[in-house]
C-alpha cells in the first residue's frame, strides 16, 4: 500500500490546445495513494488554484477527508491526482498560460486516465477550479466517471469571478511583489467580512503595531510567496476563468443531455465566487434534463474557503457517497 510517494510522469505528445497551440510533448504528472491503480476503484481528485498532486501524507491538503478509515477511504478506494500542467509542483512551467484554458487541462487529464488504462473512474471529485476542471471533463466524457462530485465551484465562470481574476492578472503583471499582493487580494474573495469580523475584531497584532487583518494577510501573502512560482499563478488563474462547458457554442442542453454520472453538487451560502444562487440554478436545469443530481450546501460564513475549513459537514456530505 502506497501512502506518500513522488509524482510519477506520463508524456503527452502532439497536443493543441483549443486556442491552436502544438505542444509536441507535455509533461503530466500525477500521484497515486491507496491500493495500486486498477485493483479497486479509483476516485480521482482534482487541485484547486494553489493545490498540487499531493492529496494526502504529511503535506496533504485533504487529510480530512481522504486517508485510511477516513471517509475517501483509502482502504477502499484508489485515489488519483493529477498536477495541472504548469502548476509548478514537479518542475514543470508551461511556455504561454494564454494558451491554455480550463477544459484544454480536462483533455489531458482525460488522456492521462486513459493512458493509466483506467476503464470508468468511480468518481471524479474537486473544489473550486479543480471542480470546474471536473465538470468540463464529464461535458467531454459523459461516461468517464460513476460520480461527480464538484465542491465550491460550476461549469462556468461567473462574470464576477472573472473580474477578479481580471484582478488578479494585473496585479501578477504589473506589481513588484505580485505573488504576495495577489493572493492578499485572493484572500479577500476566499472569505467574507463576516468571516473576518469572528476570525480578528479589529484586533491589533501588537508586535507589527498593525491590525491582525493586516498581519494574516501578509502572513499567507509571502507563505504563499514561498511555495509559489508567478508562471504558476498565472496558469491557475487564467483556468479559473475559463471555465465553461458551453465554450465554442456547445449548447448547456447538449451537454445536460449526455450526462450520465451521477452529479452531487455541493455549495457553500457564502461563497462569492461560485453562489449557491447560481449552484441552484444548475441543479434546477440539469433537473429539467433528468440528470441524476442533487444539491447540498455546506452552511458557513468562510466563503469560498469553506470547502477547506468545514469538514464535518463535508464529510457527512461525501459519506453516502463513498
Ligand atoms: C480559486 C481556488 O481554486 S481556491 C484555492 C485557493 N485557496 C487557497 O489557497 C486557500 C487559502 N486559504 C488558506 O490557505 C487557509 O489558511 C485555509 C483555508 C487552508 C485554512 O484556514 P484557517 O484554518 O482559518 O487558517 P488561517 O487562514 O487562519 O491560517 C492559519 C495561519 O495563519 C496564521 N495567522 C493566524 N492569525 C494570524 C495573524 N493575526 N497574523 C499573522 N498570521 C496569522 C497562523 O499562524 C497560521 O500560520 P501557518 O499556516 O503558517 O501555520
Amino acid at each position: 500500500m502506497k501512502l506518500e510517494n513522488k509524482p510519477n510522469h506520463i508524456i503527452i505528445q502532439n497536443f493543441t490546445t483549443e486556442s491552436g497551440v502544438l505542444y509536441p510533448v507535455l509533461n503530466l504528472s500525477y500521484q497515486s495513494f491507496g491500493p495500486e491503480l486498477n485493483t479497486a476503484p479509483v476516485v480521482l481528485v482534482n487541485h484547486a488554484l494553489t493545490g498540487n498532486s499531493q492529496v494526502i501524507g504529511s503535506a496533504g491538503w485533504w487529510n480530512d477527508l481522504i486517508g485510511e478509515n477516513k471517509t475517501i477511504d483509502t482502504n477502499k478506494y484508489s485515489i488519483l491526482a493529477f498536477n495541472v500542467p504548469g502548476n509548478g509542483f514537479d518542475g514543470t512551467i508551461v511556455e504561454n498560460y494564454l494558451d491554455f484554458n480550463a477544459r484544454d487541462v480536462a483533455k489531458l487529464f482525460i488522456e492521462g486516465v486513459k493512458q493509466l488504462k483506467i476503464q470508468q473512474l468511480y468518481a471524479i471529485i474537486g473544489g473550486s477550479v479543480g471542480g470546474g476542471i471536473a465538470w468540463e471533463m464529464i461535458a467531454l466524457e459523459p461516461k468517464l466517471a460513476l460520480h461527480l462530485i464538484p465542491i465550491a465551484t460550476d461549469w462556468k465562470s461567473t462574470d464576477w469571478l472573472i473580474a477578479n481574476c481580471f484582478l488578479q492578472e494585473q496585479i501578477l503583471k504589473n506589481s513588484s511583489n505580485p505573488i504576495e499582493d495577489a493572493r492578499i487580494h485572493a484572500m479577500l474573495c476566499y472569505r467574507t467580512p463576516e468571516s473576518f469580523k469572528m476570525k480578528f475584531d479589529r484586533t491589533i497584532n501588537e508586535e507589527l503595531a498593525i491590525f491582525n487583518i493586516e498581519s494574516w494577510l501578509l502572513h499567507h501573502g509571502k507563505k504563499l510567496q514561498k511555495r509559489f512560482q508567478l508562471a504558476s499563478y498565472k496558469m491557475m488563474n487564467q483556468l479559473l476563468k475559463t471555465i465553461d462547458v458551453t465554450r465554442n457554442s456547445d449548447s448547456f442542453e447538449e451537454f445536460a443531455s449526455k450526462i450520465e454520472a451521477t452529479i452531487h453538487i455541493i455549495g457553500i451560502n457564502s461563497d462569492l465566487f461560485f453562489t449557491a444562487r447560481e449552484n441552484k440554478e444548475t441543479y434546477q436545469e440539469l433537473k429539467k434534463y433528468n440528470v441524476n443530481v442533487s444539491y447540498n450546501e455546506i452552511e458557513s460564513i468562510h466563503g469560498h474557503d469553506a470547502f477547506l475549513i468545514e469538514y464535518e459537514q463535508l464529510n457527512n456530505l461525501l459519506a453516502p457517497v463513498f
